[in-house]
């Protein structure tokens, strides 16, 4: 974390009151995969998320090659719908994004959905925009460590920018 501006170098303290805050601020990988960009989702998705009020610190797109997704999906290479998985993720352009805020490893994956888009809610990503496992849309880590090495694995340091947005006060409370 020793990227992270200096004002979120600490974890959130978990409150005094009723709030309980499960993590800190973090940063997860959510990309757009092929059929989402094809089908001209980019800018809806990015809008979800910026809504949310999370930050963009990395953005780019990329032709995903085989050596990438194996060890992106390295939990999956064994898997029967492997070579269908890397077919559909190389088929064209993936959005590749890093997404900076509070809990957003499993916010993002609470706004994106479960993998399967049958049993994704309405108001998710895919739960709105998609219908088959093998078309779901977008892919968000699926945990603090997941994102860290995937982040490594997509982006290299210094794409990654340190900002800081202007409505940070309106969308923290910072305790003194
Ligand atoms: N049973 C399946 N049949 C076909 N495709 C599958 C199946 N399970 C997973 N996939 C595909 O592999 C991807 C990776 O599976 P994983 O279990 O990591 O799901 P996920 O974490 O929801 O997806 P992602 O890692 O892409 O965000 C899924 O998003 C889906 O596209
Ligand atoms: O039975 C499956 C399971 C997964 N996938 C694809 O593999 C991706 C990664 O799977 P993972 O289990 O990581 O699901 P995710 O994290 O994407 O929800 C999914 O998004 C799907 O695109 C698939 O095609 N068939
Ligand atoms: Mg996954």
């Amino acid at each position: 974390h020793d990227c992270l501006p200096v004002y979120f170098r600490q974890r959130w303290p978990s409150s005094r009151r009723k709030t309980r805050f499960t993590g800190g601020v973090e940063r997860t990988l959510v990309a757009v995969k092929p059929d989402g960009v094809q089908r001209r989702y980019v800018g809806q998705i990015i809008q979800r998320f910026e809504k949310r009020g999370f930050k963009l610190v990395g953005l780019k797109m990329l032709q995903a090659s085989d050596g990438l997704l194996s060890q992106h999906y390295r939990e999956l290479v064994k898997k029967p719908f492997y070579p269908n998985l890397v077919d559909y993720m190389t088929s064209g352009p993936v959005v590749a994004m890093v997404w900076e805020g509070l809990n957003v490893v499993q916010s993002s994956r609470r706004m994106v959905g479960p993998t399967n888009p049958a049993e994704a809610p309405a108001g998710t990503v895919r739960g709105d925009l998609s219908l088959h496992v093998s078309r779901n849309v977008v892919h968000a880590s699926d945990s603090v460590e997941g994102a860290e090495r995937e982040i490594k694995l997509w982006f290299e340091g210094k794409e990654l920018l340190n900002w800081e947005c202007y409505d940070h006060s309106l969308t923290y409370k910072e305790d003194k």
